[in-house]
């Protein structure tokens, strides 16, 4: 399975794949994250997982079978752009027939470190849908 992280620029999808990856919320954080795979054994659903980085080109987003988009709760901007940017882009080439998204899952789990929530304990975890 094809995983992308995509996001509006400096929202933490690097930051993301590191801190699954290193188990810890990277101090230092490169331009983009390695290329990384899951075995299929350390996945819940046994399926060996490809994790890449948005590097900004369409192939990466019709190659992937998982888009995850990062946003910033505390930055609309970042929210709206889920509409603006991201879903258009991924549903591009659906008149081609190359790829369609229906429906989209919805997970937030932002832990805004160091932007004044989480300092005050207010680190969310929720799940929902986009359509
Ligand atoms: N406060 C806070 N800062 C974060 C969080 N995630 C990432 N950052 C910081 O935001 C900055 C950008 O993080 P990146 O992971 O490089 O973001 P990115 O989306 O990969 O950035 P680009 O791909 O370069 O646009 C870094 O200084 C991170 O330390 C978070 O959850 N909370």
């Amino acid at each position: 399975m094809q995983c992308l992280t995509v996001s509006a620029a400096k929202v933490g999808k690097t930051s993301l794949i590191m801190s699954l990856v290193g188990e810890e919320f990277p101090e230092r954080v490169p331009p983009r994250a390695e290329e990384i795979t899951i075995p299929a054994d350390v996945t819940p659903e046994k399926v060996p997982t490809h994790i890449m980085d948005y590097s900004g080109t369409e192939p990466a987003v019709l190659a992937a079978n998982v888009v995850c988009v990062v946003y910033d709760v505390t930055n609309e901007d970042t929210i709206e752009k889920i509409k603006t940017r991201w879903i258009p882009l991924v549903n591009g080439d659906a008149e081609k027939g190359n790829k369609y998204v229906s429906q989209w899952e919805f997970i937030e789990l932002r832990l805004l470190l160091g932007k004044g929530a989480e300092l005050e304990g207010n680190t969310r975890w929720s799940t929902g849908r986009y359509s």
